[in-house]
């Protein structure tokens, strides 16, 4: 572990330039246009820093600093609250991420939108163990880890009010794989990088029914949330 620049008596979190505190973090957050309250910020700054350490020794994302993460990757996830705010959900949605890798959107969005029952989903072993020590130490809501192919998901984690998957399978795939296990008036959002073409989700039963663009550190982006359309199968 790259650790040795750290003097003994000092927490990494004020020795390391790589970790944020929740000082630095909120200047941040609010340069990008986002206000984090106290919790927000202070488990936004577990995440960050357990993620770029953990990044160090195992792949888990591209961007290597805490600045770069919060810009390209964290953006996504106050998008999606924001969103998902404007969705008519159940009051107690059950939600599935899957391929959920490092924790995208799911461990960020978990902090600003805590609705229901959410379900990370990761077939990767190292990668699940991450997820679960972030889980815990940010003490998040209702949300658990499954080491699970997504295909071979069980009974208890279905049907779903809500499926998210970012950067998990090309979106033609995706929306097929994930039709089986929506319910009814649920919804499945796919994550763009651009608008969608005419006509998508009709082959795989579903209709479109919003596309929300946002920015990003990263460009432009694009959430499109679709819902089963039992008419067009
Ligand atoms: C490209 S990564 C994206 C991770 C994260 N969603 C993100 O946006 O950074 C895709 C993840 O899906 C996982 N994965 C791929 N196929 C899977 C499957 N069939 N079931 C469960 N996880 C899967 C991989 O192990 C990997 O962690």
């Amino acid at each position: 572990m790259q650790r040795s620049h750290h003097q003994a008596g000092n927490p990494p979190q004020s020795a390391s330039h790589s970790e944020p505190d929740s000082r630095q973090l909120t200047e941040a957050a609010a340069a990008l246009g986002r206000s984090l309250d106290a919790d927000q910020a202070g488990k936004l700054a577990l995440y960050l820093g357990l993620l770029v350490e953990w990044n160090r020794r195992m792949n888990l994302v591209g961007a290597s600093s805490w600045r770069e993460v919060l810009s390209r990757l964290v953006m996504d996830s106050w998008h999606l609250a924001d969103h998902l705010a404007e969705l008519p959900l159940p009051a107690e949605p059950r939600s599935l991420d899957l391929g959920a890798g490092a924790g995208l959107p799911g461990i960020p969005l978990r902090i600003f939108w805590n609705s229901g029952e959410y379900r990370l989903v990761e077939i990767r072993e190292k990668r699940t163990i991450f997820l679960r020590v972030a889980v815990a130490k940010l003490d998040l809501p209702r949300t658990f880890v499954l080491r699970s192919r997504v295909e071979n998901l069980g009974a208890d984690a279905l049907p779903a009010d809500l499926v998210l998957g970012r950067a998990f399978k090309p979106w033609p795939e995706y929306l097929e794989l994930v039709q089986p296990m929506l319910a009814p008036g649920g919804f499945v959002v796919v994550f763009a990088n651009e608008a969608p073409p005419e006509g998508a989700g009709k082959d795989q039963g579903f209709r479109l029914d919003r596309v929300t663009p946002y920015t990003t550190g990263g460009g432009q982006r694009y959430f499109w949330t679709f819902t089963p359309d039992s008419a067009s199968r």
